[in-house]
């Protein structure tokens, strides 16, 4: 059992924000809503919320009809990305609000509430910060405050909106690893909704990527980074970038070089996307091998270099990286050519209506060989 969202469509106007979305969660699950800004995310979080209602489709939860109930009868937490603490009271209070709040038949003793802000304030690690004010709070206290409130009521479902969205970065990373942590200790199904693709990969057991109010692909962390469903998802989340290329029979044509092509079928293929990673560009280890290119700039970021490449054939710089270790066997300097291979390129093709049809990854032979035979000798040389 678990949340089951059906075939979801919003429209405002003749905006679609949100168009056949369709999604199981299972219970305990944490899951990443990925996507760019304005690719439906928050749209889809405000319905199952109870904030607003699609035009068609349905949500079930264990079968019942969740898009009938009102939100405060959904058992769902919700946290935003700017904390949406009441100024004028302290953490604890803060924690305890939903739970005054309820109808009085509902709402637990006065003792009873303060046990679980206590216990709830330890868990978010708050303890010593009971009686502070949410302006006498970091940026990251603030969002654990507003997850101890968030959780106060016993929610079924955590709804999380970019709640690490306006912290800097070296807290966001620890709140990350918090939250994941936290989640496996409490095993509440979560929804988290991010537009930042490490942050979706390192936490999520599953993650759905959205584009455009669709959903272009669903699957693990391991799935989307290395079997991208969509040239979209390749370049959004692999940082893939495209090549000038196309099919032929069973061959992949790139910069006047031909590789077979195993596994892809051309029927009804309209257009092809060919996709190249930065960490699948490799310097050749002879010159006059591979690719031609210029090396444009060289930057050191912990641990790795990002070079930006000017390859012969192309109008756009492409960029690779590698690690320091890698290319500290290399001595060749900005502004300087280097020969360059591909690793492996990202195939798709995709119908008339931009539809993926067919998918594979190709991986030209490479020969370090000093007599230059095949792979990458060019066509028609
Ligand atoms: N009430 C509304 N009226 C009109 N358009 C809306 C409304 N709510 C959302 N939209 C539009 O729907 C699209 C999807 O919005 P949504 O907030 O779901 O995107 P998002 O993926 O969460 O983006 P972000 O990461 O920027 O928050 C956007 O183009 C937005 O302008």
């Amino acid at each position: 059992m678990g949340i089951e969202i059906s075939r979801l469509r919003r429209q405002f106007g003749s905006f679609i924000a949100l168009d056949d979305v369709s999604l199981d969660i299972a219970d305990g699950e944490f899951v990443a809503v990925l996507g760019p800004s304005g690719s439906g995310k928050t749209s889809l979080l405000r319905i199952l919320a109870g904030l607003d209602q699609p035009d068609l489709g349905s949500v079930q939860r264990d079968g019942q009809d969740l898009l009938a109930l009102d939100a405060r009868r959904r058992g769902v937490g919700l946290v935003f990305q700017h904390y949406a603490l009441f100024p004028h009271m302290t953490v604890a209070q803060n924690v305890a609000f939903g739970l005054r709040v309820r109808p009085w038949r509902l709402r637990p003793k006065a003792s009873a509430i303060k046990a679980s802000v206590e216990a709830l304030l330890h868990r978010v690690e708050l303890d010593a910060f009971a009686s502070r004010y949410p302006a006498q709070l970091s940026g990251g206290q603030r969002q654990r405050v507003a997850l101890a409130r968030a959780l106060a009521i016993e929610p079924r479902l955590l709804l999380l909106d970019e709640p690490f969205g306006a912290l800097d970065a070296q807290v966001r990373v620890n709140l990350r690893r918090w939250l994941r942590e936290f989640h496996r200790s409490l095993g509440i199904t979560t929804l988290f909704v991010t537009h930042d693709q490490d942050e979706a990969l390192e936490m999520a057991d599953r993650v759905v990527v959205m584009n455009r109010g669709r959903i272009e692909q669903i699957g693990t962390p391991e799935q989307i980074y290395h079997q991208p469903a969509t040239a979209f998802v390749s370049r959004f989340i692999a940082r893939g970038q495209p090549l000038p290329g196309e099919v032929a029979g069973s061959s992949l044509h790139v910069l006047g070089h031909a590789w077979q092509l195993d596994g892809f079928s051309s029927t009804d293929i309209h257009t092809v996307a060919v996709h190249v990673r930065p960490e699948h560009i490799v310097p050749a280890t002879r010159h006059g091998e591979g690719l031609a290119a210029c090396l444009l700039s060289l930057r050191h970021v912990a641990g790795t270099v990002r070079a930006g490449l000017q390859v012969e054939g192309m109008d756009e710089p492409l960029e690779a990286e590698w690690s320091e270790r890698d290319w500290s066997r290399h001595s060749v300097g900005v502004g300087e050519p280097i020969d360059v291979h591909f690793q492996s390129l990202s195939v798709f093709g995709m119908d008339r209506e931009g539809r993926v049809r067919a998918r594979t990854d190709c991986h030209p032979p490479y020969s370090a060989s000093p007599i230059a035979i095949g792979p990458w000798r060019r066509l028609g040389a």
